[in-house]
């Protein structure tokens, strides 16, 4: 298609709708709905916006699966019969507690599968590199999706919660905590700005949320500290904090606070923007 083809006006209003946040996709759509054909439009589009038409078709592909939580919503949810008490909100940052997320038995059961596979936590540095940290010293280890009954019925349930596929999540992981460990107040999202950006994104995109569950009760400390708002979420057996951000989001700020005493047991799912399994 020839650039005189294109008048001005729907030049102007593709540039200004596109700079005010649309994307690929939304654009397409708009387009269809004002009377153009589905290959006009992508044609049209590609051009204004100066990418190749295929280049063009693959970030309508992606912009489709890009998607955000549902934060879930108080009193309580009910989710396949089981009900989730929300009974804490806060909106910046963006998080919820959800109490009774998992059954004591279900806690337990976890860490009977998790606890013979424990390793050294690591941390992702910029270069995208996994590593040992001193900032965080707990003991871990990673489930894969749907790795066992449990594990599926448990992502099943967060799935339907924040109305997210199952495959946006990353592996559960399970973390252990004795006296004096912790992990020191860090982001989860990854930063932009550092080298290792793509390589840490380039499956799954963006990290967009997280759901810390807590597997036991530690007798004392333990708690999940937000301290951007002086929150501090107590750790109780078969409750989760659920905190979603953008990435920049400083308020989202937060760390495992030290166990002073017993131990600490987590699972941690966190969600990508886009399908992380592939
Ligand atoms: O241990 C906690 O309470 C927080 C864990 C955490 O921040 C994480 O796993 O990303
Ligand atoms: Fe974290």
């Amino acid at each position: 298609m020839k650039d005189h083809t294109i008048r001005p006006e729907l030049r102007e209003w593709i540039l200004a709708t596109a700079r005010s946040g649309y994307g690929p996709g939304d654009l397409l759509r708009l387009m269809r709905d004002a009377g153009y054909g589905g290959e006009q439009s992508k044609q049209i589009l590609a051009r204004v916006l100066n990418m190749p038409t295929a280049a063009f078709a693959a970030a309508v592909k992606q912009s489709a699966q890009t998607c955000r939580t549902r934060h879930p919503a108080a009193p309580q949810q009910v989710v396949d019969g089981h009900t989730v008490r929300v009974s804490l909100a806060t909106e910046a940052p963006v998080i919820r507690l959800l109490e009774g997320l998992l059954t004591p038995e279900e806690c337990d059961a976890l860490i009977g599968e998790a606890q013979p596979r424990l390793q050294r936590s690591l941390t992702v540095d910029v270069d995208g590199q996994h590593q040992t940290d001193q900032r965080r010293t707990s003991l871990g280890m990673f489930f894969t999706i749907g790795e066992t009954p449990l594990v599926q019925r448990i992502e099943q349930r967060i799935s339907r919660l924040l109305d997210i596929p199952v495959t946006h999540g990353e592996g559960l992981q399970i973390l252990h905590y004795l006296p004096g460990q912790e992990y020191e107040p860090h982001f989860d999202w990854f930063d932009p700005t550092q080298p290792g950006f793509g390589a840490v994104t380039a499956r799954g995109g963006q990290r967009i949320a997280s759901v810390v569950m807590y597997l036991n009760t530690p007798e004392e400390g333990g708690g999940t500290g937000f301290p951007a708002i002086g929150l501090t979420v107590t750790a109780m057996r078969g409750s989760a904090v659920y905190f979603a951000y953008d990435s920049g989001d400083q308020a989202s700020l937060h760390a495992g606070l030290p166990v002073l005493k017993g131990e600490k047991w987590i699972a941690t799912k966190w969600l990508r923007e886009r399908p992380y399994q592939t």
